[in-house]
């Protein structure tokens, strides 16, 4: 299976030049959908940028691939064999848009999703078409990290499923089949990684810059060579068992979101969008985060590449 031939990517925010970028860089006709001209304009730079990283990666380049900019969805949608979805996380809005993309396409073509963690059940269900709606959830940058959860909903047909595990494969990610529940595996486990860094920065055990450093190099190198599963094998399942028996009752539990970072939307301070959020971002600054963040995650795939090929 190779990657379709024309593909149609519905937002174009974070999330949506980046797939588009890697999908044209092997050999796909993709059309780039906003409702936003501005978005459509900031993401002609993105998949520019997101290009020069797959270039310094050394990703291989598949003749004949393209990013158009469509503002007319239908434009976007014509003749196009994948969709993927990559609008906000609002369900109205996704079954809104899902709407739409069904009205648009052959009842054969694949219509993936890009939720963060919204069952695909719940989605499908104001479809016309529900077996083909896909779960295929893309982790930031999209361009970079070589692994999608691919995840059906109860009444997904299971040849979606299989060719888009395929496509994914294509371009060279691994495939993660899951089950539906909330958040998926990836967002349930670092959503709960970042209710107890936020925790523990509520209650002053460390600032924002040393829990960065402990669980970059504590935990998330670790994790990049041995996954948490095998660790718990060259740690010691006797070892987990004594320190869980006392930690997990400790751990946060908090069921809504952090004070911190509801008082921190309340200001508007969203992060390097709004250039200040759980860090403040001196002029240019953000800019050379992003740029320095891409080399680091490019240089660091290299070398685990290495290791744990892709
Ligand atoms: N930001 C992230 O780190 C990740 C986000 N996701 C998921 O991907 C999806 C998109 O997320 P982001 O790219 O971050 O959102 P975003 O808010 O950055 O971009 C969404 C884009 O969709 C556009 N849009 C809104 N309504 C539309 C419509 N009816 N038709 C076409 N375009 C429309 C907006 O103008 C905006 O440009 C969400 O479901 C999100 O949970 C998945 C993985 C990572
Ligand atoms: C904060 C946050 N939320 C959701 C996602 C993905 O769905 C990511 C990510 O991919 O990195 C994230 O950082």
């Amino acid at each position: 299976m190779n990657v379709p031939g024309i593909c149609a990517v519905i937002g174009s925010g974070t999330m949506g030049p980046g797939i588009a970028a890697l999908l044209a860089r092997h050999g796909a006709d993709v059309r780039l959908n906003d409702i936003s001209r501005e978005a459509l304009d900031r993401a002609e730079s993105a998949c520019t940028a997101a290009a020069g990283a797959l270039d310094q990666l050394g990703t291989p380049v598949t003749e004949g691939g393209s990013v158009s900019f469509e503002l007319d969805a239908a434009a976007a949608l014509d003749s196009a064999e994948l969709v993927i979805e990559a609008v906000p996380e609002e369900i109205g809005l996704k079954r809104r848009v899902l709407e739409q993309i069904e009205a648009a396409v052959g009842t054969d073509v694949v219509i993936a999703t890009n939720t963060s963690g919204i069952p695909i059940s719940d989605m499908a269900a104001a479809m016309e078409h529900p077996q083909r709606l896909i779960g295929m959830h893309w982790s930031n940058p999209p361009h970079l990290i070589p692994m999608i959860e691919v995840i059906r909903g109860e009444r997904t047909d299971s040849a979606v499923e299989t060719a888009t595990v395929a496509i994914v494969e294509a371009l060279g990610y691994k495939a993660v089949m899951e089950k539906e529940v909330p958040g998926f595996v990836e967002n349930r486990v670092l959503y709960a990684i970042m209710r107890e860094c936020l925790s523990l920065l509520e209650q002053g055990v460390a600032t924002q810059e040393d829990i960065d450093t402990c669980v970059k190099w504590g935990i998330g190198y670790k994790l990049a060579v041995i996954g948490p599963m095998r660790l718990l094998d060259m740690a010691g399942l006797d070892i987990y068992s004594s320190v869980s028996g006392y930690l997990n009752p400790d751990l946060s539990d908090e069921k809504g979101i952090s004070p911190m970072v509801t008082k921190l939307t309340e200001q508007n301070r969203l992060g390097m969008k709004t250039g200040d959020g759980m860090y403040p971002y001196a002029e240019g600054e953000v800019a050379a985060k992003r740029t320095d963040i891409l080399r680091g995650l490019v240089t660091v795939r290299k070398a685990l590449s290495e290791i744990t090929p892709v």
